[in-house]
């Protein structure tokens, strides 16, 4: 059994909590109020430049080449590919590239992002790859189960976004983050494994707050004007 297969038995009931999030319905049937789908587009812009640097972590932690180039591999497909989506959208917006970096991160991704930078920085290579793995999988899953149960995407205005998160490019880096887990775990101890099991379902956790954090447009409690 692939490591993978016993990290899905765990994290199954909370993905498809995902799945009737009103967030992510509204994404898959058109019907997400723009504002709301404005503040995923600024959060997750900041949210992904930290989880890039997870990626320079892991291609640092490597214990081989082949490694490396994985890790570099998903840093470069989310630099170069998935964060294109983001400053498209952000141009029909009409809003700035600098303007989305301006973003402050809201506390529930300030305490997603140092979460795992905090693992990433404890931990070996697999514990980085633990990390990014509910990020990257989870996005494919609801992008994939998206476009089956809507099939019908011409008058969706988040089209695009059902279409990178579904599409070949990001089902092939997410391939890649499931490969280098179950590389990188094997062998491993259970009391290791247990530790990443836990990274996953944890990170799992995050990815559900910060669905909630968008539909609620949070940010902090209190507005203090950094
Ligand atoms: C919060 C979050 N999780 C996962 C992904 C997929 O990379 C993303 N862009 N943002």
């Amino acid at each position: 059994m692939k490591f993978t297969d016993r990290l899905w038995d765990s994290v199954e009931s909370i993905w498809n909590g995902y799945l009737e999030h009103p967030f992510v319905t509204g994404l898959g049937d058109g019907t997400l109020d723009q504002g709301k789908f404005q503040h995923w587009l600024k959060q997750d812009y900041v949210y992904l430049v930290e989880y890039s640097r997870l990626m320079a972590i892991g291609a640092e932690k490597s214990p081989d080449l082949k490694t490396m180039s994985m890790f570099s591999e998903m840093l470069h497909g989310t630099l170069f590919g998935e964060m294109e989506l983001h400053r498209g959208y952000a141009a029909e917006f009409g809003i700035l590239e600098e303007e989305l970096l301006l973003t402050e991160a809201s506390a529930v991704n300030t305490a997603y992002t140092s979460y795992m930078l905090n693992h990433a920085q404890r931990g070996d290579a697999a514990a980085v790859a633990a990390c990014l793995l509910a990020c990257a999988w989870s996005y494919n899953y609801i992008g994939r189960s998206l476009s089956d149960k809507y099939p019908e995407q011409e008058n969706n205005p988040y089209k695009q976004w059902v279409e990178t998160y579904s599409g070949e490019d990001f089902t092939s880096l997410n391939g890649t983050a499931m490969t280098l887990l179950n590389k990188l775990a094997e062998g491993k101890p259970e009391r290791e494994l247990a530790l990443l099991e836990e990274i996953v379902v944890k990170t799992s956790l995050y990815e559900y707050m910060f669905w909630d954090m968008c539909e609620n447009q949070e940010e902090w409690p209190i507005k203090v004007g950094l």
